[in-house]
């Protein structure tokens, strides 16, 4: 699956927000959407969900218009999930079984398994059925916003779109709750569009990243090139770099030395960064 846009612009109340947007989403790739407040990240995920009705330019699924309606209308894309921001606001059920049975009936019209699937999922977000029975207004921060996305993960989206899914959580949520997005992705060769303002999860996570500036798309492209050749978009729309390549940047300085790690992941920057660390202390032995 492939969904492009080719030249896309969005104007809202005569101000043109996303201006000539032309990219492709890539079946099973996690896509990171990084930029300062306003650059349009939010109206990007909104269009490719189809949820902006008009707007010119091309937008194709597996080369192939996305279906419109009578008035020439964007429709909603069903096979694309979206978590929105603080999507625990949006629960309402007293239990959460109920919570998710009722998402399955809407979004996938399902008459089906109902209970393995509300369990699988369930256990995907790293919850256990225990809580099934419970008032998701007795679940603690981080699993109410965990039962939000298995609410959205339950029709088995192709495509997920996630915009900053992990805000006010505290960093070992976080960390649970990127690690368990993961494993879906992966497992299901799924695809996740992942709006975030924390560049340590996006270096550690992404396959590919985009810089959105000012209603612009500035560059799409590998983590790795982006984190670890190409640091000068960052600059250029005003974004810090991950602390793990800050680090990597300052040893290279004081060491005098060019240091290549096989990713810009934290593991594998550290790795390189103690072994130019241990390599000086045998000098300085010496
Ligand atoms: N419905 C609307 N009507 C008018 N302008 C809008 C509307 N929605 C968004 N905008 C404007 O479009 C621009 C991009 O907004 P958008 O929400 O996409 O930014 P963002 O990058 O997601 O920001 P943030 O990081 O704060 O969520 C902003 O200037 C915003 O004010």
């Amino acid at each position: 699956m492939v969904y492009a846009l080719k030249d896309v612009s969005v104007s809202m109340n005569g101000r043109e927000v996303l201006q000539s947007l032309s990219c492709t989403l890539q079946e099973g790739k996690w896509i990171s959407v990084i930029g300062h407040n306003g650059a349009g990240k939010s109206t990007f995920a909104k269009l490719i969900k189809g949820l902006i009705p008009s707007f010119s330019g091309e937008y194709t699924y597996n080369q192939q218009p996305l279906p419109r309606d009578s008035k020439g209308n964007m429709r909603v894309v069903p096979q694309i999930g979206y978590v929105f921001q603080n999507p625990e606001q949006q629960i309402f059920e007293t239990t959460v079984y109920k919570e998710l049975a009722f998402a399955q009936k809407i979004k996938k019209g399902h008459t089906g398994d109902t209970k393995a699937e509300i369990e699988s999922v369930m256990h995907q977000m790293g919850l256990s059925s225990d809580l099934l029975d419970a008032s998701p207004y007795q679940l603690s921060g981080g699993q109410k916003r965990r039962v939000a996305i298995a609410s959205v993960l339950i029709a088995d989206p192709e495509l997920l779109i996630l915009d900053e899914p992990t805000a006010g959580l505290d960093p070992l949520s976080r960390i649970a709750l990127l690690e368990e997005i993961r494993a879906w992705q992966r497992t299901k060769n799924r695809t996740v569009i992942f709006i975030s303002h924390q560049m340590e999860d996006v270096a550690e996570y992404s396959d590919e990243v985009m810089i959105f500036n000012r209603g612009r798309l500035l560059v799409q492209m590998s983590a790795n090139d982006l984190f670890l050749q190409h640091t000068a978009f960052m600059e250029q729309a005003g974004l810090p770099l991950p602390e793990p390549v800050q680090l990597l940047k300052l040893i290279e300085e004081l060491s005098g030395r060019i240091i290549e790690p096989v990713s810009c992941r934290e593991e594998d920057i550290m790795q390189q960064v103690r072994s130019v660390w241990q390599a000086r202390g045998i000098q300085h032995d010496g």
